[in-house]
């Protein structure tokens, strides 16, 4: 069995060693397709010349920026040369961002632009829609910079497989946590190369390099042109998704999150990845999908793969239904995801608002558990990441973070440092910290002179305002309370090397991220990991400053400073408050922060989903109605004949008869359904119960030939047993009428914006039908949102409001036909009359599952012979199906009936 682990970005790429420029030189032997051009003298070369802010002393030498002279080693390499999975939220310090993906001197240059997106080309507007795209801010296609000679060039130039510096770290240092740790046999991952290919494509040397990273690395290379990696990545990624997810609010003018031509990208790039997948497949094989880039996947497998074991993982943050129903897609992104067997979210926030999304956009039942679809559960969890504090450490004692820690030492010496590594867009907020630690230094003079904000930020392909904005601040603060001796902010417009990060994590005194929103930041574990004592001794506990919008903070239980990044006074406040918290309150926060940390592994996350995934799927795969077996009505008859005890709860409609909507006059049971009722009831050894949605005069009404039988009427809110003419109202009547109260005005609301809609009220819930509706699909729509506001009003009163085939039915939770039939269960059972040791259930609805699942549950030492049957085309939780619909069912019933006298 192997897992396919599906990332936007593999954990390897391809460094290409062209004439002229420098050799990369990490692990592996570099490769070349066909015969070599001749090399001449290489020139001196030195890549990412980072300009150091500290001033070297001859006694101490900072670590020195690697050149590319001689054969060096990846200066991001460890001396295993295993190479550093850098911060795991920003992924490596040498990846400008901006650059990465086809603007890398070693890799071939994107072709992405040629031709014109045929959106635009299509509409003959080319030159004017990319003014207005422009004027909007969107980031056009650069113009062409390869050409033939360019291809050439790469097609016939060495290469080799190095490490990646693109893609999530977070999840790469949990693979390989859970494999080191012997939880993770087989796997292979699934991704592209993160790097422009058209340049390669009919050459041997594409052909070579897919073979390699296969049969060398296990990971298959998913190819997509350049045209659709860019309008895929650059653009609905990046423009679209990014900003929505993390409530960048579409009804901004400045959003980009519109509908436009780069969704057939998206498709187009998760349909590369789904046919990879669903070559290389083998029955048992773990597909597991990962983050935003590839939502679509999981549903396309499904498609071509029914059998399939999906998990989705979202990474980043998912929003509230509100934001999340402005995406143009927003079906579409859904099913995708739906088509895995297990969904993932980082925290509990996250799975509330998926589970409340498609409630609303895919009018579809959502429970605690999951997703309910016509034709299978999909279940939805929350499991926080988290950081591989096996490898930190290894890293964390490292030469050159020794050495680099002396040099901040020395360098920030009697200050006190609070530190940040931020990627330069909207999201992470660096723009309201600056301005926080502006109020901060303003509201107290004491601190000016004392503390040093160190920010290195990250650039980004986003081309906005907000670079000269942080600027203008940066200068500001400086300008106010530098000296020659003192400047209260350094600001690292550039990445630093993966020492010096970790050099700044021990040696700070408070960590501060006030991202707006973020999935979930493994920054600040991190930092708490390095805030041990074992470097630094004195530099210790540190405090953790954090927004209440990152996912982590879920984790920390507030031992944090938790701040919300809108609110400057408070932000100023906790820098306040974490520079003059006393050692002793810094420990007792640092214990139970770290304690958190240690305890949300990488490892453990990452074989935590896997076993649920397999839960998932053993328990979805049970019910799948081809994997039921059909029901053996020998086998029942056998196991009637050996009992004393007996019970049977039957569903009503859809079971004994065929059924009809609910508000249409009840149709007279046909003889047949009541004979058969009344020979089973002959044997005194039998009671039988009808359950169904029906009021109790209705039941009554119709089974008023039936004596002796008992009735489940409402969905279980009214039972009346057999052998009684009393009903018990099992509901709970204050209860009800007050959320009767709340929801009749809701439903009131929106029957007169559905022409054609009814509303049915019974004792215990309510139902709003919209089958005779002038328009059904808007209708579908005023459903949907009625559900949803039904639902938040109610909340916390015990009711729900549930999709049903053209209606919605609003009902309480704790009264179910479940419940009803364990009442009459545990009834008889208390009755002294001996144990009830054949139970059997029928029926065909969402409703009768629960009844399935209980007695399937009660197990052999509560009732002999427990006997579930399902004649719906749903998924199941029954232990047996019968595929002649009623009538299958009553000639089961008749035959256990007269097998009674042969007892
Ligand atoms: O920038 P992208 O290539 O689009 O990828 C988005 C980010 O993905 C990773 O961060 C996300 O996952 C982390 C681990 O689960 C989580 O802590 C973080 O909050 C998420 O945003 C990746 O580590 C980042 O570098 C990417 O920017």
């Amino acid at each position: 069995m192997t897992v396919f682990i599906c990332s936007l970005f593999l954990p390897k790429t391809v460094h290409f060693n062209l004439p002229g420029q420098p050799r990369r030189t990490s692990s592996g032997l570099e490769r070349r397709t066909t015969a070599p051009t001749t090399t001449k003298v290489k020139p001196k070369v030195t890549i990412d010349p980072t300009p150091s802010l500290f001033t070297p002393r001859p006694d101490i030498t900072p670590p020195q920026t690697p050149t590319y002279e001689e054969e060096q080693p990846d200066p991001f390499a460890n001396e295993d040369g295993i190479r550093v999975q850098f911060p795991n939220d920003l992924g490596s310090p040498s990846d400008k961002i901006s650059t990465a993906w086809g603007g890398r001197f070693n890799q071939p240059k994107s072709r992405a632009n040629s031709p014109p997106p045929a959106a635009i080309a299509e509409h003959g507007r080319t030159v004017e829609k990319a003014r207005e795209l422009g004027r909007q801010g969107v980031i056009q296609p650069k113009p062409l910079v390869r050409s033939e000679s360019h291809d050439r060039v790469f097609a016939s130039a060495g290469w080799k497989i190095v490490d990646a510096d693109q893609g999530n770290g977070g999840l790469r240092n949990a693979a390989d946590a859970a494999a080191r740790e012997g939880k993770l046999s087989e796997y292979t991952w699934v991704g592209t190369l993160g790097m422009p290919t058209d340049a390669l494509d009919g050459t041997q040397q594409k052909q070579d390099i897919e073979d390699t990273m296969a049969t060398e690395h296990d990971m298959l290379t998913v190819f997509c042109s350049d045209k659709d990696f860019d309008g895929h990545y650059a653009h609905f990624c990046k423009q679209i998704l990014w900003p929505v997810f993390h409530y960048q609010i579409p009804d901004n003018p400045k959003s980009k999150a519109y509908e436009d031509h780069s969704w057939k990208y998206y498709v187009n790039v998760c349909q590369a990845f789904a046919d990879k997948i669903v070559k290389n497949w083998k029955r048992g094989d773990v597909v597991w999908v990962h983050d935003y880039h590839l939502l679509l996947v999981p549903g396309m497998v499904r498609q071509k793969l029914p059998e399939a074991k999906i998990g989705f993982f979202l990474h980043v943050a998912f929003p509230s239904s509100e934001v999340f129903r402005c995406l143009a897609v927003r079906k579409e992104l859904l099913e995708g995801m739906l088509g895995a067997n297990l969904v993932g979210f980082q925290i509990p926030e996250y799975t509330r608002h998926f589970l409340q999304t498609c409630s609303r956009i895919l009018n579809v039942e959502a429970t605690t558990e999951g997703i309910e679809l016509e034709d299978r559960f999909v279940d939805v969890t929350d499991m926080a990441i988290g950081i591989d504090p096996v490898s930190l450490g290894k890293h964390r004692d490292e030469e050159n973070v020794i050495k680099w820690l002396k040099i901040m030492q020395e360098r920030y010496k009697g200050k006190r440092l609070i530190v940040a590594r931020d990627k330069l867009d909207h999201v992470r907020g660096v723009r309201q910290k600056l301005l926080s630690y502006e109020l901060f230094l303003n509201k107290h003079p004491e601190w000016r002179g004392h503390t040093v904000l160190i920010q290195v930020a990250l650039s980004t392909s986003e081309k906005s305002d907000l670079d000269a904005t942080v600027s203008d601040i940066v200068t500001r603060v400086n300008s106010s309370w530098a000296n020659l001796a003192y400047q209260p902010v350094v600001y690292l417009k550039q990445d630093i090397d993966y020492a010096q990060y970790l050099a700044l994590l021990t040696i700070a005194d408070a960590l501060m991220i006030t991202s707006q929103r973020e999935g979930m930041n493994l920054t600040s574990h991190e930092y708490l990991f390095c805030q041990d004592g074992s470097l630094l001794p004195e530099k210790k506990h540190g405090s953790l400053i954090l927004s209440e919008f990152a996912g982590t903070a879920s984790l920390f239980n507030k031992n944090e400073l938790s701040v919300n990044p809108w609110d400057y006074r408070q932000c100023a406040e906790a820098i306040r408050q974490a520079l003059e918290m006393s050692p002793e309150e810094k420990k007792r926060r640092w214990e139970l922060l770290h304690g958190a940390v240690a305890q949300h592994t990488g490892s453990h996350w990452f074989t935590e989903f896997l076993t649920h995934l397999e839960t998932s799927y053993s328990g979805q795969h049970k019910r799948d109605q081809t994997s039921v077996p059909r029901l053996s009505i020998p086998n029942v008859v056998g196991k009637y004949q050996q009992s004393k005890r007996r019970l049977f709860v039957l569903d009503y409609e859809g079971t004994l008869v065929s059924w009809g909507p609910l508000t249409q006059i009840i149709p007279v049971s046909p003889q047949r359904t009541l004979d058969i009722l009344n020979d089973l009831l002959l044997d005194e050894r039998n009671t039988v119960y009808v359950m169904s949605g029906r009021r109790p005069k209705e039941l009554e009404r119709v089974f008023r030939r039936v004596p002796n039988l008992g009735l489940i009427a409402e969905n279980g809110c009214f039972v009346k047993a057999a052998q009684s003419d009393e009903w018990t109202e099992m509901a709970d009547r204050t209860q009800i009428e007050t959320w009767k109260e709340a929801v009749r005005p809701i439903f009131t609301y929106f029957l007169e914006r559905t022409p054609g809609a009814e509303i049915e009220e019974r004792h215990c819930s309510f139902q709003f039908h919209y089958h005779g509706a002038e328009d059904i699909e808007a209708a579908a729509r005023q459903a949907s949102e009625c559900a949803s506001h039904v639902n938040d009003a109610c909340e916390s009163q015990r009711v729900h409001a549930i999709p049903l085939e053209r209606s919605i039915v609003v009902e309480p939770i704790d009264w179910t036909k479940k419940t009803a039939a364990k009442k009459v269960f545990e009834d008889m059972s208390a009755s002294g009359e001996g144990p009830i040791d054949f139970l059997m259930v029928v029926g065909d609805g969402r409703e009768d599952e629960k009844v399935f699942k209980w007695a399937n549950y009660l197990g052999e030492k509560t009732v002999q012979h427990a006997v579930t049957v399902n004649l719906g085309s749903r998924s199941t939780e029954a232990t047996a199906t019968v595929t002649q619909g009623v009538s299958g069912v009553l000639t089961c019933l008749q035959k256990l009936a007269a097998a009674s006298g042969g007892a």
